[in-house]
């Protein structure tokens, strides 16, 4: 407790002026507009009183606010205040991110939500006993509550601590207020108020941002001041093509890892999803996906460039080598504090964007949570009047909102930073039920003791792998490091045996639980009696086999109309079977080659 006291004054005395009455007003209007947002649907449209509309929004939903709301159910304030200070300390490696969006948006868009859409599922999860079992079903819903429950905790403390260690403001105060307007506008105003205040707060993150970042840029000297400090400062990274997977950001470990990321937040998550569900028609949902590309890489963009102007600012004397501040997520807000002093309103439009961003996750984490436990958990086994599930599914909005502040207690015992912690729980928790879903949708040979055996592989090699690849890194990472001296978690001497899967970069996670999921699944499946493809239920397996083909033979011959089936087949088969000879003897020559020079 001394501690932060004397860290807080420290802070405070840097800065001669905090929040002024105009900051605390606008901080005050987006809490009230959010509430308002919340009050309004749950006066209107049919209030709120069946299922399909609280879960659903009555199914009519269009694109423009949806990819909006999708957007920023992943994007809070860890991302905001997380992004920056990775770019900060080691340069603009992480924006390669961005490159993930593109397969991480389109195979969902063209594989999962079809699928999914046509199914015409009450959660995402029912995909999974009509593919498999209730039993698995059970078990993806778990799994998905384990994950939300413990992001949330991250997602409502991250701004909350910010805001304390910079401004002084009461850090238990500001969790508790973010989560009561939370909690009441989610079970007031069901998915309609949830996603237009998405909306809303999209808009306040963005200016906020875009604020700061002017000013910033102003005070750095302008713009191209600005850019030659970064750039002679070697901030802007050209793209790193090491494929040793344990180097933290490279484009691989970003660009290919970063896919499977996506897939299990855009492709099978049940948030999203949920909002894919309610969208008006099916091809309205898979333009809403594709709508997310450019939000993503705005919102990258803005905190990409936030990371640049600070050092800008700052160059190699970080506040945090000055001991203003004691860790590297304080960095943004002490910025904002320190550069804007001047600006009255211009903390307070940050602070309140820090906010937006993490309201707009919290609220869709309680509806999706409230959904799968009322319609996986709870329904299947007690038969209820409608007007009883819906009251039941706020009461369920609620009880999340309690044990969200009780998560940001644990956080709070943790230490650790927030952007990697997160990102770090997405593919540790999310890449097992990624891999889930793929193990149904891609085999239609699995069956489900596999499916079970499989998600119980890709779970304990997450936490295998996620917490020794922590604990190993503890001695270094727990004192403050100089900011310039790059990423802890490097080990400088070449890993072996179980210190190279620790050591493995975070951001392959995601891709390494789901593989262990399908690969284990498929193993155990063979091993108990493969599912036969007439017992598969229909439209729950994605035809890899004939897509490719029908899209192989488009690329190479655009007549394909005129030719028989059957020739399309052979000569794609012929075709495939050229390809993999002709890696096959790549590879060959590649070792070779490497042989001789070596
Ligand atoms: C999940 C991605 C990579 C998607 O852009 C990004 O939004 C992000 O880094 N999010 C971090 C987690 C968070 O902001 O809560
Ligand atoms: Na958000």
């Amino acid at each position: 407790m001394e501690v932060d006291l004397n860290t807080n004054c420290r802070v405070l005395s840097k800065l001669n002026k905090y929040f002024t009455i105009i900051d605390y007003v606008i901080f005050a209007l987006l809490l009230v507009a959010s509430m308002a947002i919340g009050l309004y649907y749950a006066f209107t449209g049919g209030r709120q009183s069946t299922t399909q509309e609280f879960m659903y929004a009555d199914r009519s939903m269009k694109c423009l606010p949806l990819s909006l709301s999708l957007m920023a159910t992943f994007q809070s304030a860890v991302a905001i205040i997380g992004t920056p200070a990775e770019v900060y300390a080691n340069g603009t490696q992480y924006w390669f991110i961005g490159c993930c969006y593109i397969l991480g948006l389109l195979i969902p868009a063209h594989i999962f939500i079809p699928m999914f859409y046509r199914l015409h599922l009450t959660s995402v999860y029912q995909y999974l006993e009509l593919r498999f079992c209730k039993a698995v079903r059970i078990c993806g819903t778990v799994t998905f509550i384990f994950q939300m429950v413990v992001y949330m905790g991250v997602g409502i403390y991250t701004p909350a601590l910010a805001l304390n260690a910079v401004t002084g403001f009461h850090l238990w105060g500001a969790v508790l207020a973010t989560g009561l307007v939370c909690t009441l506008y989610t079970a007031l105003g069901g998915l309609k108020a949830v996603v237009w205040t998405d909306v809303f707060q999209t808009v306040v993150m963005f200016t906020g941002q875009l604020a700061v970042i002017i000013v910033g840029v102003h005070q750095a000297g302008g713009l191209s001041d600005a850019w030659v400090k970064v750039r002679d400062g070697g901030r802007i990274s050209g793209i790193d093509l090491n494929p040793d997977p344990t180097v933290r950001h490279t484009f691989w470990t970003l660009g290919v890892g970063g896919v499977f990321l996506m897939l299990s937040l855009y492709g099978v998550n049940q948030a999203q999803v949920q909002r894919y569900l309610s969208s008006r028609t099916e091809k309205e949902a898979v333009m809403s996906c594709y709508m997310v590309f450019p939000c993503l890489q705005v919102a990258l963009m803005l905190s990409c460039l936030m990371g640049l102007v600070m050092f800008a600012c700052y160059g190699n004397n970080s506040p945090l080598e000055q001991q203003y501040i004691t860790s590297k997520d304080q960095m943004v807000l002490y910025f904002v504090m320190d550069m804007l002093q001047n600006f009255p309103g211009l903390p307070g439009l940050f602070v309140a964007c820090l906010f937006s961003a993490s309201l707009s996750t919290i609220s869709s984490a309680f509806n999706s949570l409230a959904t799968v436990t009322m319609v996986d958990l709870i329904k299947p086994h007690y038969s209820m009047t409608e007007a009883r599930a819906t009251l039941l599914s706020k009461m369920l909005a609620l009880s999340y909102g309690i044990i969200c502040v009780a998560m940001a207690y644990v956080v709070h015992l943790m230490n650790s930073s927030v952007l990697q912690a997160a990102l770090s729980i997405f593919g540790m928790v999310g890449g097992p039920l990624l891999g889930l879903f793929c193990l149904g949708i891609f085999f239609p040979c699995a069956n489900s003791i596999g499916a079970v055996a499989g998600l119980a592989a890709g779970l304990v090699m997450a936490f295998w792998v996620g917490i020794g690849g922590f604990l190993s890194r503890m001695p270094s990472s727990v004192q403050v490091l100089p900011f310039n001296s790059t990423n802890t978690s490097e080990n400088i001497t070449v890993p072996a045996g179980l210190n190279g899967l620790y050591s493995l970069s975070y951001m392959w996670y995601s891709a390494l639980n789901s593989s262990t999921v399908v690969l284990i699944g498929l193993i155990i499946s063979f091993m108990t009696g493969p599912t036969k493809g007439d017992d598969v239920a229909s439209g729950t397996v994605y035809p890899v086999m004939r897509t490719a083909q029908s899209l192989l033979h488009k690329l190479v011959k655009p007549s394909a109309c005129c030719t028989s089936p059957e020739h399309t087949v052979r000569w794609s088969y012929g075709f495939t079977v050229k390809c993999i000879v002709a890696l096959g003897h790549f590879n060959v020559v590649k070792l070779l080659l490497a042989d001789r020079w070596s």
